[in-house]
């Protein structure tokens, strides 16, 4: 056995997250314990399923358990577990490098922030093992992974730059940390505290834990009790112990149910979505369990993607206690189970939206996305999420919301379609020529600001038997008796037919068509997509980076605008500045239509036109 000393730098996200820690993170400091335990009990988790499906593993008979004990005169804690171990390798990687991308940005966001980092953000981003550092001047490490030729290692550091690695002494299996404390964390020496916290926050491990010997009493899997014996405050610390959380959740369903599969269900909603924040993509957060015993953790199949940011247990007697994660995959149940533990999930989010209106809109604000995610393409229940959308709209003020059963409920006599229009923000559409028409009829139209809401609407296209519609279509059709007539001040039928012919020349391929609108009140002009509506070509925008130049559009003019008859009066003059004129006309109207136009062009023309008003 050698005894050489390796010594290896940490990575600069670890880094950056130790200096964070030790330098910035000191309100509720003693979750480092709950940290700590939570990753024996994890050990411990995946050990026993080792047990169950996999190789023979080291000291088969060691009993489960963590075992903490204080040291008041050394001033160290020490906790072991008889988990699965870590090898060098996971050693290195598990405690010196940040593999998850969102992680690494995060971090780098918090570092960057100097003194306003906002620190309740860290807890729930969950800083894990690097917490104990909040109180350790010096961690140590020892640990034997649970192959059975596997050696013994240990990791030692002080937090600041670098860590080392020795080989040791066979041991048991699992892993031993000792935290020489910080001169002012010396309490978590004394027996007193440690039991204390961790009858605060580590209640629910389901593996005994022994403090200097005696085994402390947590509570069993809460899941499976009776709703009526659980308090508040059990489910929230319950909640705070499997996510990792600081604060208590948004919502919460706890469920029993016998047919058609016997489930035992505890599913939280957290207080933020991280994803909104900015923290990367969520990883599922929902375990899957047998009768009390962890067949998968934080599984991605027992719900759909979409219901990543749930977080809690799922318990069904039925599934076979060695089902491997292959044979999961292809596993009836398994997709049977998600089927139902989603649909009951649905059925108490509209329930919510009913019975606890400002709470679901608090839910709506932060996860709407995910709901969005669902209906765009789960089919499964896609009916269910479609209940649940909301949306403001033209008879709403802003920051209230409707649902479209709301909105059929009030839908005009005369109205056979539910109209909505895309737009980055409420001014946007208000101020654009799309509502014009709809405000004449006294239509209501929903404003969809994420693109995700077109598609939605574009891929179901009807509900409650009701057309969707977008109010930017070209082809637009509200009925005979929906048309405007054509004011007595607009230009000859002649005229418009003269200046529509003009402008397709002028415009030349940046146009399919150019007509008189029937839909415009004050706005002189309005552009459409020949390829669906403006949304769609928006997207196009975005998504291909080299599609900079806006694709043609269908341009109709407001034959009555002062404008529009001005510039029939210019190019009948044969006036050079017409051109320039009904090239500005029609790029105003392109950006009322959110689609990016060249800047370069339009700056050169706008001073053209300045020079000119400014004589
Ligand atoms: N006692 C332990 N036994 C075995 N492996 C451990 C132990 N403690 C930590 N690890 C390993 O180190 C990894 C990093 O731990 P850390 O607590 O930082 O993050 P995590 O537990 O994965 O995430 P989080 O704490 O946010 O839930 C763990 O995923 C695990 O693989």
């Amino acid at each position: 056995m050698s005894t050489a000393v390796e010594t290896k730098e940490f990575q600069t996200e670890i880094r950056q997250l130790l200096d964070i820690v030790i330098h910035s993170l000191y309100t509720d400091r003693e979750i480092f314990l709950r940290e700590l335990i939570s990753n024996a009990a994890d050990a411990m988790e995946k050990l026993r399923y080792t047990q169950l499906t996999g190789p023979e593993v080291k000291d088969q008979d060691a009993a489960l358990e963590v075992h903490i004990d204080t040291d008041d005169n050394s001033h160290t804690l020490t906790i072991t577990d008889t988990g699965i171990g870590m090898t060098k390798e996971e050693l290195i990687g598990n405690l010196g490098t940040i593999a998850h991308s969102g992680s690494k940005e995060f971090i780098k966001h918090l570092a960057d922030k100097g003194d306003k980092k906002d620190l309740n953000l860290i807890g729930q981003f969950g800083v894990g093992f690097y917490s104990a550092f909040m109180v350790a001047e010096k961690v140590t490490i020892t640990t034997r992974s649970y192959h059975l030729n596997g050696e013994t290692f240990i990791w030692e550091s002080d937090g600041v730059g670098s860590y080392t690695i020795t080989e040791g002494e066979d041991r048991v299996r699992g892993t031993k940390m000792v935290l020489h404390l910080k001169e002012d964390a010396y309490e978590f020496a004394k027996e007193e505290t440690i039991q204390r916290v961790i009858k605060q926050y580590s209640s629910f491990v389901p593996y005994p834990i022994f403090v200097n010997g005696t085994k402390v009493n947590t509570v069993d899997a809460l899941w499976t009790k009776n709703k009526s014996e659980i308090a508040d405050n059990d489910y929230n610390e319950f909640y705070k112990f499997i996510a990792n959380a600081f604060d208590e959740p948004l919502l919460r369903l706890h469920f029993s149910s016998d047919a058609p599969l016997n489930i035992n269900t505890l599913l939280f909603v957290p207080k933020e979505n991280l994803e909104q924040i900015g923290f990367g993509r969520t990883e599922p957060g929902v375990s899957l369990y047998c009768k009390k015993v962890l067949i998968q953790e934080k599984s991605p199949l027992v719900l759909p993607e979409w219901l990543r940011f749930l977080r809690g247990v799922i318990d069904s007697e039925e599934l076979p206690l060695n089902i491997s994660r292959e044979t999961m995959q292809d596993s009836a149940l398994i997709s049977k189970l998600n089927k139902v533990v989603t649909s009951r999930f649905l059925k108490y989010l509209d329930g919510q939206a009913k019975s606890e209106p400002e709470k679901f809109k608090e839910f709506w604000e932060k996860f709407n996305f995910f709901i969005k995610e669902g209906a765009a393409n789960d089919y499964n229940h896609q009916k269910d999420l479609i209940k649940l959308l909301r949306f403001e709209s033209s008879s709403t003020e802003a920051g209230e919301l409707v649902s479209l059963a709301d909105y059929i409920s009030r839908m005009k006599e005369d109205q056979s379609a539910i109209y909505y229009v895309n737009g980055p923000s409420r001014e946007v559409i208000e101020s654009g020529p799309y509502l014009e028409v709809f405000r004449d009829k006294g239509f209501e139209v929903l404003f969809t600001y994420a693109a995700i809401d077109d598609y939605i609407f574009g891929s179901i296209r009807e509900y409650e038997g009701k057309k969707l519609i977008s109010a930017d279509e070209a082809d637009l059709n509200l009925g005979e008796t929906n048309q405007q007539e054509r004011s007595a001040d607009a230009l000859s039928e002649e005229d418009v037919l003269a200046l529509t012919n003009w402008l397709k020349e002028v415009l030349g391929d940046k146009v399919t068509d150019v007509r008189e609108s029937k839909r415009l009140v004050d706005s002189p002009a309005v552009v459409f997509s020949p390829f669906g509506t403006n949304s769609m070509q928006r997207m196009m925008q975005l998504v291909n980076k080299d599609f900079n130049k806006v694709g043609p559009s269908v341009l109709e003019i407001n034959s009555a605008h002062p404008m529009i008859k001005r510039l029939d009066n210019a190019r009948r003059n044969e006036d050079a500045f017409a051109k320039t004129a009904a090239e500005q006309i029609f790029e105003n109207a392109q950006i009322a239509a959110g689609l990016i136009v060249d800047p370069r062009n339009m700056v050169n023309r706008l001073n053209e036109i300045l020079e000119r008003a400014l004589g």
